[in-house]
């Protein structure tokens, strides 16, 4: 059996949010003692109705969210309090690609600039390497050289979230979070991009967790489901026998109201 890449211990995370000054404190378990494996080479699903904490999830395993409680361990090394300068050779390896190109492809850079960025910051390449290596990097997820010019308005939600991806594998990561990377796409771009995901998972070796809240496309790309609900992990299996015997009753009304 493949060795785990991710393991997440007992993680918990609570915001206390006030909804006014004279209003009292609510806590919120967005994300209460879970623990699961991700494995080498393999693509964990994880699915839930929104607000059951996926998302908080995948910024924890990011560390761009201090859990409250429980541990972390990245290839059986220990990163839950790891300080910022010793997590940054681990950072390359742990990468993300989000639901939306807008908030992390700055407007005013172009394709090129984007891709240069994290080659910069984590020295990938040489410095006369450059520009082969971001050439290298659009055709790797399937757009030509010459969109190294454009800005991303000038680009399709699909050719974007393309732009997002290659951001993510430039700095040669063993793992990545893809945390609904195609809800925001149209579903005849939905197929192209998973099937990218796929093609570039063989290619490059990677393991994913695989964030979205829906089951069909969970179903596609996945060897594995976890199911969120409410803060907490209800089940976790192999693809098919979640999907043909779930034995939680969230997960047995998931999978009914898409049949
Ligand atoms: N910064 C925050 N402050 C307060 N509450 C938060 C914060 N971030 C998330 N939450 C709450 O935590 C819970 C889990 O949110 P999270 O975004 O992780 O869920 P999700 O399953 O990813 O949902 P979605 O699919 O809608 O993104 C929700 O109730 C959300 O409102």
């Amino acid at each position: 059996m493949a060795e785990a890449i991710l393991k997440v211990k007992n993680l918990s995370k609570h915001f206390v949010i006030r909804k006014s000054f004279l209003s009292s404190k609510t806590i919120i378990k967005a994300v209460d003692n879970i623990s699961f494996e991700v494995k080498k080479g393999e693509i964990l699903g994880l699915i839930g109705e929104s607000g059951s904490g996926k998302t908080t999830t995948g910024n924890l395993i990011l560390k761009l969210l201090k859990n409250d409680n429980g541990s972390l361990f990245f290839n059986n090394i220990n990163i839950t309090d790891m300080e910022e300068k010793q997590m940054r050779s681990l950072r390359k390896e742990i990468q993300i690609i989000f639901q939306h190109t807008h908030g992390t492809l700055d407007p005013k850079m172009t394709i090129g600039e984007l891709l240069l960025e994290p080659l910069k910051i984590h020295r990938i390449v040489s410095d006369c390497e450059y520009d082969n290596e971001v050439g290298r990097l659009l055709e790797m997820v399937g757009l030509s050289k010459s969109n190294k010019e454009k800005f991303p308005h000038q680009l399709s939600g699909g050719q974007r979230q393309r732009v997002g991806i290659a951001r993510a594998i430039a700095t040669r990561p063993k793992f990545i979070v893809c945390d609904e990377p195609v809800s925001a796409l149209d579903v005849s771009v939905q197929g192209q991009i998973l099937n990218l995901l796929l093609e570039l998972k063989k290619s490059l070796d990677l393991t994913y967790l695989f964030i979205s809240h829906d089951l069909k496309v969970i179903k596609y790309i996945c060897n594995r489901i976890a199911v969120m609900y409410k803060g907490q992990i209800v089940e976790i299996g192999d693809r098919d026998e979640v999907l043909n015997n779930p034995q939680n009753e969230y997960t047995q009304n998931l999978i009914e109201s898409i049949i």
